[in-house]
C-alpha cells in the first residue's frame, strides 16, 4: 500500500483507536482472566494520544495502580468494512510502538461491578506512541519483539507470534462489526509483565532492533 504522507501524522487525525485485550495466554494467566473465545474490544479516545516529546504520561486523579502495557500497534491506510482476512494486509498503513496505559485499581473496581472500563483506559495520556512505522520496517508483523522497563529494569519482554488472534484475524473480525477507516489504530494486546508505574518513573518500551521510546511519570496535579 502506498501511504499519504499526512498518514505518518495519524496520531493528529482524531481517528478510532480500537483496542484488543487478553490477546496473549501468560498475559491471561498473570490476570487470572479467562482466555477469550472471541476478541475483546474497547475503544480509546485520539484524546489520550501522547507523543514522546509532548511530556510525561499523567497518573490520573485518584489512580494509585497505573500498569504498562507495550503492545504493537496497526495502522489502518484504507476503509475496513467486512474485509476478509487474506485481504486485511492490503489495508494496512503502517504501525506503532504504543503503551496501553492502565489504571488497574480503576479497572479492577469497574470490572467487579461491570462498568465499563472507560476510566481505567481513556484518560489523557493513556496511549503513549512512537512515530509511524512504515510497512518495510516490519516485514512480519507476526513475528515482532516487544519489550518494556522500568528505571531500566526489564518487565516485558514477548513476541507477536504469541498472540492468541493474529493481526489479520483482529482486523478481520472488527470489520464485520464496525467500520475501520483510514488513520485508526489497532492495539493488539499486550504481552505478560504488565505492572505499576509510579511518579518519578521512566517508563521505556521498543521494537528490538527497531525502535525505542521514552516517557517520565508524574501524577496529575
Ligand atoms: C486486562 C487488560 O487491561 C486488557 C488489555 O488491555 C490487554 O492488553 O490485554
Ligand atoms: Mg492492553
Amino acid at each position: 500500500m502506498s501511504v499519504s504522507k499526512n498518514l505518518q501524522n495519524f496520531t493528529q487525525w482524531g481517528r478510532k483507536i480500537v483496542a484488543v485485550g487478553r490477546n496473549y495466554r501468560d498475559h491471561c494467566a498473570e490476570l487470572g482472566n479467562p482466555i477469550p473465545k472471541s476478541p475483546l474490544l474497547f475503544m480509546k479516545p485520539p484524546s489520550s494520544y501522547l507523543i514522546e516529546e509532548a511530556g510525561p504520561i499523567l497518573i490520573p486523579r485518584g489512580c494509585n495502580d497505573i500498569h504498562h502495557e507495550v503492545e504493537l500497534g496497526v495502522v489502518i491506510g484504507s476503509k475496513c468494512q467486512d474485509v476478509s482476512e487474506k485481504e486485511v494486509l492490503n489495508h494496512v498503513a503502517g504501525y506503532a510502538l504504543t503503551l496501553d496505559m492502565t489504571a488497574r485499581d480503576f479497572q479492577n473496581e469497574a470490572k467487579a461491578k461491570g462498568n465499563p472500563w472507560a476510566m481505567a483506559k481513556c484518560f489523557d495520556t493513556a496511549l503513549p506512541v512512537s512515530r509511524f512505522i512504515a510497512l518495510n520496517e516490519i516485514p512480519d508483523p507476526g513475528n515482532v519483539e516487544l519489550w518494556c522497563k522500568v528505571n531500566g529494569e526489564e518487565r516485558q519482554r514477548g513476541t507477536t507470534s504469541d498472540m492468541i488472534f493474529s493481526i489479520s484475524h483482529l482486523i478481520s473480525y472488527i470489520s464485520k462489526y464496525f467500520t475501520l477507516d483510514e488513520g485508526d489504530l489497532v492495539l493488539t494486546g499486550t504481552p505478560a509483565g504488565v505492572g505499576p508505574v509510579k511518579e518519578g518513573d521512566v517508563l521505556s518500551c521498543g521494537i528490538t532492533d527497531l525502535i525505542e521510546m521514552n516517557f517520565n511519570v508524574k501524577r496529575k496535579l
